[in-house]
């Protein structure tokens, strides 16, 4: 399935790390016809202006990178705003979306969709099979009723709706505020101010023993386009790298790409979650997509956006 470059394409949550990737991606595609709304603009989450919004533009394709997002300590502090936006958020846009009879919808879940204990590397069958991880359950049932969600319209109206679950994703346009961001923009950030401070030590949250998978967020945004024209099944389909690294590992990376050369330590107190999280891609390398962007350039990339954003600050 083609899609066409003056098809409009509607990507929420367009000023986010992911929404801001696959906008970049599209313009590279030739893609003129793209719409967004800030979140001040049309806030998702309230029905009303997202089915004007919709009924206005009548997008040809929808990107629902809108959520709220954040780290292993933001999920399990505020489960109760993690389960209600981001079930008003997808709910909104997808009722929308039907509504309008939108063709063509990609839903974005996650890997912690998937049982906190789910066998290794995770296949796509393993929904539902096992307990969530307690730190990011809210989040995680949110994203799976999302996916019932897109399911459902395929069931009882035949569009060609799909959801695709990223790994854990990094780049441009992150989150980088201590609290609430995920481990490797949280990383970049402290050791950048342990270098630029000469401080004699660096502490990781929890064991640094958990096992991720990172991928670059410009690899994300050319497998979404690639779903949009490939893939069209009422299964979500995994996105990752195939391979994963320990966070004392990931830390180790951050550390040499920025030239930190103390010691690096632990906090066991910080909540470790799930232990190891490796997607099974081969049903996405079947479709002939594969990352291009492997994790020491990519770490490298992102430090030097990040700087670039310190400007004069530093
Ligand atoms: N980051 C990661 O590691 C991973 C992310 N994902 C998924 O990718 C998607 C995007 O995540 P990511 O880009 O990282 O998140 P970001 O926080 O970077 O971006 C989220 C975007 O959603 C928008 N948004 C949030 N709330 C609302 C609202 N109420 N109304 C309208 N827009 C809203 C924000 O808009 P504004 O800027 O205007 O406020 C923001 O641009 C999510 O579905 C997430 O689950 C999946 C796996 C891993
Ligand atoms: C994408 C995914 O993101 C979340 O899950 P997560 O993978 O556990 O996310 P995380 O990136 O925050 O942590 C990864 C690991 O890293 C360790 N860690 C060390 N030091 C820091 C640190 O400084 N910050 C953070 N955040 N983590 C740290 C941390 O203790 C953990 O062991 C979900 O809630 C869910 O929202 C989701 O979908």
């Amino acid at each position: 399935m083609t899609i066409d470059p003056r098809s409009v394409v509607y990507v929420a949550g367009h000023r986010g790390l992911v929404g801001s990737a696959v906008r970049r991606r599209l313009e590279a595609a030739g893609f003129s016809r793209l719409i967004g709304a800030t979140s001040a603009e049309l806030d998702l989450r309230d029905r009303d202006a997202t089915f004007a919004f919709l009924a206005e533009h009548r997008p040809d394709v929808v990107i629902d990178a809108a959520a709220r997002v954040g780290g292993i300590l933001a999920n399990r502090d505020h489960p109760t705003e993690f389960l209600s936006d981001n079930l008003r958020i997808q709910v909104n846009l997808m009722d929308a979306a039907l509504a309008v009879r939108t063709p063509r919808l990609l839903f974005l879940g996650s890997s912690c969709i998937y049982p906190k204990y789910a066998d290794q590397p995770i296949r796509e069958s393993s929904l539902l099979t096992g307990e969530l991880e307690p730190t990011n359950d809210a989040y995680a049932i949110a994203k799976i009723a999302g996916i019932m969600q897109v399911q459902a319209v395929r069931r009882q109206y035949g569009l060609p709706w799909i959801s695709a679950m990223p790994t854990n994703l990094y780049g441009p346009n992150d989150n980088f505020d201590p609290a609430s961001s995920h481990v490797l923009p949280a990383l970049i950030r402290r050791f950048h101010e342990a270098a630029s401070t000469d401080a004699a030590e660096v502490v990781l949250w929890g064991t640094g023993t958990p096992r991720r998978e990172f991928l670059h967020v410009d690899d994300l945004a050319d497998a979404c386009l690639h779903l949009l024209e490939h893939y069209d099944e009422p299964e979500p389909i995994n996105v990752g790298v195939g391979t994963d690294v320990t966070i004392r590992e990931l830390a180790e990376l951050v550390a040499r790409t920025i030239g930190y050369t103390g010691t690096i330590s632990t906090d066991p107190s910080k909540p470790d979650g799930t232990p190891r999280k490796l997607l099974d891609v081969s049903r996405l390398s079947a479709l002939g997509w594969k990352p291009g962007i492997d994790l020491a350039d990519g770490v490298a990339s992102t430090y030097a956006w990040y700087r670039g954003q310190l400007g004069g600050a530093e």
